[in-house]
């Protein structure tokens, strides 16, 4: 496939043209747009919501979104949950530390394969969809392209973290090709479809984990005493440029709706946007290019450091969901222990590894893997990462040389599904032992040295 251009920069209001003078000259709502266009807005954000929290996006389309069959109930209900009671039937929740072997759905095996949209699952999640409030976790595990389906999700915004395989995403704003190493965002409301490469199969499928949240968007945190640079460089940030399909063809448009899924047909593309402006754009990212800032004298700093992006709470600093990862980066600080601390939080801390192995853990967290560290479980470097950084010299020492891990950390307590603690045949029954076999050290000074 040939490689996309994209627009560079975060929150920008950009503007894009697949055909030069598709764009009003003065306003957004001409009498008629140029070249008998249609100019249809999407908000990200209330009317009146505050200039700097503000996001809407004009779109230029060959026909209006609204020019479709009526809304049906999707005929396969993917196991997404939309609220997360904690004594809903498909709610189990444990604050117990909990570990997944690398995680797949069955669907993925019939003969027909499964889609992006239809090998959704949800992990764990908090709140609900309906009052904005929460957020849900998934997984996707898929070997079968969209093909003419398009899907629109009006629960929450959506970060998309692949694991394995490329996702080609297609949007209403132009195409993202999203690698492993690479994250997407696509915003409550933007149709999208998904397409795969040829050796995504049963096997070894298109997978990957998903942050829906209920309420607000993902921004760059701020820097405070860092400075106006560093961690994610918004010039990083990459936006699809406008592409358009002119056609007349039978569409399935998929949407989420309350955590129930609804279909209608369109005979025309839901990506015929010749031009857009505007700062509601899903946009991707390279957390490779992560700057990543730590210690350099003594001390384990907190992982917020390492955060790309935080969907921000009503309470300052305490977040719906940060997005940290934790890159290859070097390790220098003297009388350190330096592996991630003993800990418990009044966060909830959920874990992905998208490959190599992360510092806390020895083994046992594979890559396609998770854990979920829920608020105030205690957990940490388990027994054998704990024995050898207590006694490893302190030289100057590369972590995660070819390994990259995440974490979804919310203030909210997060509830497991059914599927990820009963069904899902991948939850490991013995993680609690990674911390069992810590011994005691405890050398108390004697009586004539007191
Ligand atoms: O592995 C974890 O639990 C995440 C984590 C990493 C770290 O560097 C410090 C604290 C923390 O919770
Ligand atoms: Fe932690």
């Amino acid at each position: 496939m040939p490689e996309l251009r994209y627009n560079n920069g975060f929150g920008n209001h950009f503007e894009s043209e697949a055909i030069p003078g598709s764009l009003p000259k003065l306003g957004n709502a001409p009498q008629k747009a140029p070249h008998g266009l249609y100019a249809e807005q999407i908000s990200g954000t209330a009317f009146t919501a505050p200039r700097h929290k503000n996001q809407r996006s004009w779109l230029y389309r060959i026909k209006p979104s609204v020019n479709h069959q009526p809304f049906k109930p999707y005929k396969q209900q993917p196991r997404v949950l939309a609220s997360f009671h904690a004594f809903s039937p498909d709610i189990e929740v444990t604050p117990q530390q909990l570990r997944w072997d690398p995680l797949s759905t069955d669907a993925v095996k019939a003969p027909e394969g499964v889609d992006f949209v239809d090998s959704l699952t949800t992990l764990c999640g908090a709140g609900e969809s309906q009052t904005k409030d929460g957020l849900a976790i998934h997984i996707y595990c898929a070997n079968k392209s969209m093909g003419r389906k398009s899907f629109y999700n009006s629960d929450g915004d959506l970060l998309i973290v692949p694991q394995q395989h490329t996702l080609h995403v297609t949007t209403e704003f132009g195409k993202l090709d999203v690698p492993p190493l690479h994250i997407c965002v696509v915003q409550r409301g933007l149709k999208f479809s998904v397409q795969l490469p040829d050796d995504a199969t049963a096997d070894r499928p298109a997978r990957g984990y998903i942050c829906e949240v209920y309420k607000g968007h993902f921004e760059l945190p701020d820097l405070g005493p860092i400075g106006a640079n560093g961690l994610a460089n918004p010039k990083d940030f990459e936006a699809p440029v406008a592409a358009y399909e002119d056609t007349h063809d039978e569409w399935q448009i998929v949407n989420k709706f309350m955590g129930r899924f609804y279909e209608f047909q369109q005979d025309h593309s839901p990506y015929d946007v010749v031009a857009f402006s505007g700062n509601y754009v899903p946009y991707r990212y390279d957390l490779m290019k992560y700057n990543t800032i730590g210690s350099i004298s003594y001390d384990h700093p907190d992982p917020s450091i390492f955060t790309v992006l935080t969907c921000p709470s009503d309470s300052a600093g305490t977040a719906v969901c940060d997005f940290v990862i934790f890159p290859p980066r070097w390790l220098v600080a003297e009388d350190t222990f330096r592996p991630p601390y003993f800990h418990r939080n009044c966060m909830s801390e959920f874990m992905g590894n998208i490959q190599g192995v992360y510092d806390a853990k020895a083994e046992g967290f594979m890559p396609g893997g998770a854990s979920l560290h829920n608020m105030n479980s205690a957990h940490g470097p388990d027994t054998e990462t704990y024995e050898k950084a207590s006694n490893a010299p302190l030289q100057p020492h590369k972590v995660g040389q070819g390994s990259m891990s995440f974490m979804f950390e919310s203030a909210y307590q997060l509830a497991t599904t059914r599927w990820a603690i009963s069904e899902s045949g991948k939850l490991q029954q013995d993680y609690w032992r990674a911390w069992s076999g810590l011994q005691k050290h405890f050398q108390p000074p004697s009586s004539s040295q007191q």
